[in-house]
């Protein structure tokens, strides 16, 4: 390789030299273990442009693995910005979405309808229940999440039900459950998400010929955020990689949060021997955070017994020092972080330039709420997302009956949806009559209708009403087969005479501009370039809805705050971070102190919670927070106590009890009583929760303090009069 001219193209430049050697290295499988931040993914999308472009490998020849679509989208927009190419037959996306396009081309193969729907969580677990009802399970012995849990953990690990070992009553039941379910879903002609992967694992391991042809198809196959795999994920790629084709894995050992749903740090290790694998290289530099917040994630993770190690350091200097807010509550600390986003704001960040990071999804509400109240436009990413609405779920289903009303989920859905008289009662004979027949739901009606018997004139006008459906469908767009299912369904009539239905109504017409803008967007997955069924364009848009999810929500423009779980924030980066709820039993979890590796799992979401920040951190912890319908007193976490105080600033006076707190955490329960943590708090005059009062504001309650000495301030409550700052010195409280 001439280096002279490898470093003036302009898909290599700027990589640092240990860059470089990864980016192009001979082609036999690699591992680029690297820390946070320190170029995998920008060494991982150059390396496929490179063999591209240096290499001559085909577009096509390539397969990818990223972690989100929006990952895969912004490689591919890259790869284009710097290369003449069509990226539309590329195989560049998630595991999930990588096995749905190759099931869609050999869906005969793999036993599943051209037409095969995709269930996602919430209907996956409808079904469950349902069925549950069916076999006449016990629901408080066997909670319908746990077995859903227990299903997908089953799958994850690659195993079908009769592969599953149950020794006791309860495995029994969970294993018969577990058939019974997937028979359902076979019936239906639906998949779950891990059933998506499971399918193809076990579509390539049965038919040669397939293997074979994307064997020798796939002869470069890369992956990013590799710790992450889990085992069915590990065996996909090793069926696909087959003896001779090189594998590019990146993954931060450190990084590894997905433990808890199988993911297997121990894939690096195996990938090494499996993969005979010449060349590991190690980056080291960080190009994303000032030093003062790498620091502050190495003391973190330096905690941590289980790692494979590796430095990170940055020339990018200190940098502002790490801010640390104690909140009186849960809205004092939302309160906080919105005035200092104002703050920001109006110096000049942009909105979409900051996130807030939170442990659980429960704690955005509170959040949200501040943020509505302040009106700042902000984005849950990966929260309640569009496609998971409701209203939404309902016109997806008229949909999917029309793609296949085999599908007893969204038939169940929407039989009685608007409301048309089928009742319970109805409901339940159909149910039978399909069982007896061994048969779909609408298998059942369409024998029954006209007879009088089952259900009655309702389900009649139900069939009819489908029937109509598919032969108005015949030949229309995308956006009119959307349309006719928001109309002719009845769904927006409904809403019409629904108190605040607007919102509703709205929603189902961006469900319209949703399926204009996907007939019209180059989706990569629709091209037949390579000789790939075309997949009609209805079950696709369906499979879109069901993968993609909410992965737009975050994308449409960028002047937006961003509210995301430390999960969902995986591989992103954001001048301005806060991290919220940093309080023992939250972060770290509690869930966690009773799982063997749990604690260093929840370090690992600390670190990379951490390491999203470029410019400027904030961590906030509150004494008291309502959460789960409880008010819960919380001492800071443990993860604060483990970075150096010279890297912090306590914006408000430092918790007294920084050695106080015993800091012996196998002593402390999660959650504290009120009369333990206020006596806690004795730097100042007056203690939070104090009641006082002021001559022009009234009473009120003193909730913060910042500063310290003479220019300390107080933060009360006044009710009515709000939150205010005040000067100690010269505010005049007096007790109450
Ligand atoms: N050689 C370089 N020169 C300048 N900036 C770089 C260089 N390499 C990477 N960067 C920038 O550093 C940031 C982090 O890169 P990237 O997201 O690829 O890191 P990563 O290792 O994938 O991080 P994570 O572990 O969080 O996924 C990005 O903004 C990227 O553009
Ligand atoms: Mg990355």
């Amino acid at each position: 390789m001439n280096t002279q001219t490898t470093m003036q193209d302009p898909l290599l430049a700027g990589l640092n030299n240990k860059q470089l050697e990864a980016v192009t290295l001979p082609q036999q499988s690699a591992l680029i273990l690297a820390g946070a931040g320190s170029g995998k993914t920008r060494v991982l999308t150059a390396r496929i442009a490179w063999l591209i472009q240096t290499e001559q490998v085909s577009p096509t020849g390539l397969l990818a693995v990223t972690f989100t679509n929006k990952a895969a989208k912004e490689m591919l927009t890259r790869i284009t910005a710097s290369l003449p190419i069509n990226t539309r037959g590329m195989w560049v996306g998630t595991f999930h979405g990588l096995c749905n396009r190759l099931l869609r081309a050999h869906h005969r193969e793999a036993g599943l309808p051209a037409s095969f729907q995709i269930l996602d969580i919430a209907d996956q677990l409808s079904m469950i229940k349902r069925l549950m009802k069916l076999m006449n399970v016990d629901d408080e012995k066997f909670p319908p999440k746990q077995v859903q849990n227990y299903i997908n953990g089953c799958k994850d690990e690659g195993l079908r039900a009769h592969a599953v070992d149950a020794y006791d009553p309860h495995s029994q039941k969970l294993r018969e459950i577990f058939e019974e379910y997937d028979k359902q879903c076979q019936r239906d002609g639906v998949a779950d998400f891990a059933e998506l992967l499971l399918r193809c694992y076990e579509l390539l391991e049965r038919d040669t010929n397939i293997r074979q042809h994307y064997q020798s198809r796939f002869r470069y196959i890369l992956v990013d955020e590799f710790q992450d795999t889990n085992r069915l994920q590990y065996q996909w790629l090793k069926l696909l990689a087959g003896k001779d084709n090189c594998m590019f894995a990146v993954g931060d050992d450190d990084q590894s949060i997905y433990g808890f749903r199988g993911a297997r740090v121990g894939n690096m290790r195996d990938f090494e021997t499996d993969f005979n694998v010449q060349s590991i290289v190690k980056l080291e530099e960080n190009y994303r955070s000032h030093s003062n917040i790498l620091d502050a994630a190495n003391a973190i993770i330096s905690h941590n017994k289980n790692r494979l190690g590796k430095n990170l350091w940055t020339s990018a200097g200190a940098g502002e020092p790490v801010r640390v807010y104690q909140a009186y509550n849960d809205n004092d600390e939302a309160q906080f972080i919105v005035d200092e986003i104002k703050m920001l704001h109006a110096e000049g960040t942009e909105l979409g330039e900051m996130a807030m990071l939170y442990r659980s999804n429960a704690q955005s509400r509170v959040l949200e709420h501040a943020l509505f109240s302040a009106n700042l436009p902000y984005r849950v990413y990966g929260g309640l997302r569009f496609f998971e609405r409701a209203e939404i779920k309902h016109a997806l289903a008229y949909m999917r009956l029309i793609a296949n009303a085999n599908d007893d989920t969204a038939l169940l859905r929407v039989i009685n949806f608007p409301a048309r008289g089928i009742g319970a009662r109805s409901l339940e004979q159909l149910q039978e009559a399909a069982r007896a027949g061994n048969c779909s739901l609408w298998q059942a009606a369409i024998n029954k209708v006209g007879n009088g018997k089952v259900g009655g004139k309702g389900i009649d006008g139900f069939v009819a009403l489908i029937r109509q459906m598919v032969d108005e469908a015949y030949g229309i767009s995308l956006a009119e087969l959307a349309e006719l299912a928001t109309t002719l369904s009845g769904l927006k009539a409904h809403y019409q005479n629904e108190k605040e239905g607007e919102d509703r109504i709205a929603n189902l017409e961006e469900l319209v501009t949703a399926a204009v803008a996907f007939t019209n967007q180059d989706f990569g997955n629709h091209s037949n370039a390579d000789g790939e069924t075309e997949q009609d364009l209805l079950t696709q848009f369906l499979s879109h809805a069901s993968l993609e999810a909410g992965e737009h929500q975050a994308d449409v423009g960028r002047e937006a705050l961003q509210l995301m779980t430390v999960h969902a924030s995986k591989g992103l980066e954001f001048k301005v971070v806060f991290i919220s709820g940093l309080e023992e039993g939250l972060c770290p979890h509690e869930q966690s102190t009773y799982e063997a590796n749990g604690l260093e799992e929840e370090r690992r979401l600390m670190y990379v919670a951490v390491t999203r920040a470029r410019q400027r951190l904030y961590l906030s912890h509150a004494q008291s927070r309502m959460l789960h319908g409880q008010v819960r007193y919380g001492i800071p976490s443990r993860f604060l106590d483990e970075i150096p105080d010279k890297l912090l600033k306590h914006l408000n006076s430092k918790p007294v009890a920084k050695s106080g707190y015993g800091r012996d955490y196998n002593e402390l329960p999660a959650v504290m009583s009120k009369q333990q943590s206020s006596t806690q708090k004795n730097a100042m005059p007056w203690k939070v929760g104090q009641q006082v009062a002021h001559n022009k504001f009234g009473n009120g309650v003193v909730v913060s303090y910042e500063g310290n000495a003479n220019d300390m301030r107080v933060q009360v409550n006044f009710g009515r009069e709000g939150l205010k700052w005040l000067a100690l010195e010269f505010a005049k409280l007096t007790a109450i």
